[in-house]
């Protein structure tokens, strides 16, 4: 039987598999996702062709290497997935790993680059920590099958020095790997290839500013088909607010927050060291902080339940309108589109009106009726501007990470 891919997508709170064909390009076999880690019970949900099915999950589950464990033997012993039956039926496993460092690329994983990816563990604790443990969980339990990490930072490698580095001494920053990275990147690549063919031009000539906003928010400048700029930074914290991190604030402001910002946070562990600067920007800020939701759909509604939750709305889209702004300055104005992605981005057609009226300067303009439909379940691009307009197009995309790392592990390694 021809062998498959498995595309696994790791956060501290939940963890999402996908099975593919390997073949070019790849095609779904089936879909399992475990959330609420971090806030039991985890609920299971699993999608194989037409069958979707949704249920409480009723095993212990506190870590994601359980959740990954769980989520393989539901697959293995589903009688009607006769495609992916046991770990003999794998080919690769493709992981996505938030922080990749200098790395341009993916890497298939040895030795070697696991102790690479372990030095970097040391940048970005609180994003590569679960997605790493599942990573040696392959290599201990899965010995045969081959494991290609890719890196969310990757994408970003071609922003210019200028505008990575930090005005702080080099000789410090060099030595400790302190610049900007930027995140999101597999999706931006995944937005890139499937706006630029919707639009019917070549990546290479292609400029649009892309917002990948969903629990953890970003927004990236993408110039002739290369990322420019983006707003995340050393780690995901920089830029946007999300559901439990602050954004770009004044780093001042954390120790006047707390006098223990430096010492480390009660949710650090043996291996894993956070500071409590580190823990309350990161986990105890946000849409969580000003409001007590980390759902953002209880925030993007036309009468919100209370002033706290307008002003979570309000302060989200000020900061991307400044981004929208900086951004199509570095672009020159040239831009093929604005994109929305991400659950909310995807989502909330309130939020999309909003910006797009704020941003109406620059010649955006939106279709009220396509906007409040949104793309269909098999529409990956979606132009949802105005038909008059002649400013940039404002499309909607519905980004996969699972999707684009399978597609380059097909792409490159048949
Ligand atoms: N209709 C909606 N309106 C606004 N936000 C939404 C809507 N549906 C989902 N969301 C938001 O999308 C977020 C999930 O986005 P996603 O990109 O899947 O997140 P993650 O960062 O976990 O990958 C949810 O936390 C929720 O806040
Ligand atoms: C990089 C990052 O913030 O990822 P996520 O949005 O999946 O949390
Ligand atoms: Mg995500």
């Amino acid at each position: 039987m021809p062998k498959s891919i498995l595309a696994v997508n790791a956060g501290s709170s939940s963890v999402k598999i996908t099975f593919y064909t390997f073949e070019n390009p790849p095609r779904t076999i089936a879909d399992a996702a475990i959330s609420g880690i971090t806030a039991p019970p985890p609920t299971l949900k699993y999608q194989q062709g037409d069958k979707k099915h949704k249920e409480e999950v009723k095993e212990k589950l506190s870590t994601p290497q359980d959740a990954f464990k769980y989520l393989l033997q539901r697959c293995f012993s589903d009688p009607d997935l006769s495609e992916v039956a046991s770990v003999d039926d794998l080919e690769y496993i493709c992981h996505r790993v938030v922080h990749g460092g200098d790395y341009r690329d993916a890497v298939e994983i040895n030795d070697e680059t696991l102790d690479r990816l372990k030095g970097l563990e040391d940048l970005a604790p609180l994003h590569n920590f679960s997605a790493l443990e599942i990573v040696r969980l392959c290599k201990v339990e899965l010995p045969k099958v081959r494991s290609i990490t890719f890196f969310d930072s990757a994408f970003h490698q071609t922003i210019p020095e200028a505008t990575h580095t930090y005005p702080i001494n080099q000789e410090i920053a060099k030595a400790n790997g302190l610049r900007k990275y930027g995140f999101h990147g597999i999706s931006y690549s995944f937005i890139l290839r499937s706006v630029a063919q919707y639009l019917n031009k070549p990546i290479e000539k292609t400029n649009l500013v892309v917002l990948h906003i969903g629990s953890g928010a970003s927004i990236c400048a993408i110039k002739d088909g290369k990322s420019v700029d983006t707003s995340m930074g050393l780690t995901p914290l920089a830029g946007l607010p999300g559901a439990t991190r602050s954004g770009s604030i004044d780093p001042s402001l954390v120790f006047h927050y707390t006098n223990e910002a430096g010492k480390l946070s009660p949710g650090s562990t043996s291996e894993m060291h956070i500071s409590t600067a580190e823990d309350i920007l990161n986990k105890q800020s946000g849409w969580k902080a000003l409001t007590g939701t980390t759902d953002f759909s209880k925030i993007a509604v036309e009468n919100p339940p209370s002033k706290a939750h307008k002003l979570a709305f309000d302060i989200f889209v000020d900061r991307i309108q400044g981004y929208i702004g900086s951004y199509y300055v570095k672009l020159n104005g040239e831009l093929d589109g604005v994109v929305f992605a991400g659950g909310i981005g995807e989502k909330s057609a309130l939020l999309r009106r909003t910006l797009v009226d704020k941003c109406q300067c620059l010649g955006l303009a939106i279709d009220d009726v396509a906007n409040d439909k949104g793309p269909g379940d098999e529409e990956t691009v979606k132009d949802i501007s105005k038909g008059s307009s002649k400013g940039p197009r404002v499309l909607v995309c519905q980004t996969n990470e699972q999707f684009e790392m399978a597609y380059h592990c097909a792409c490159s390694r048949r």
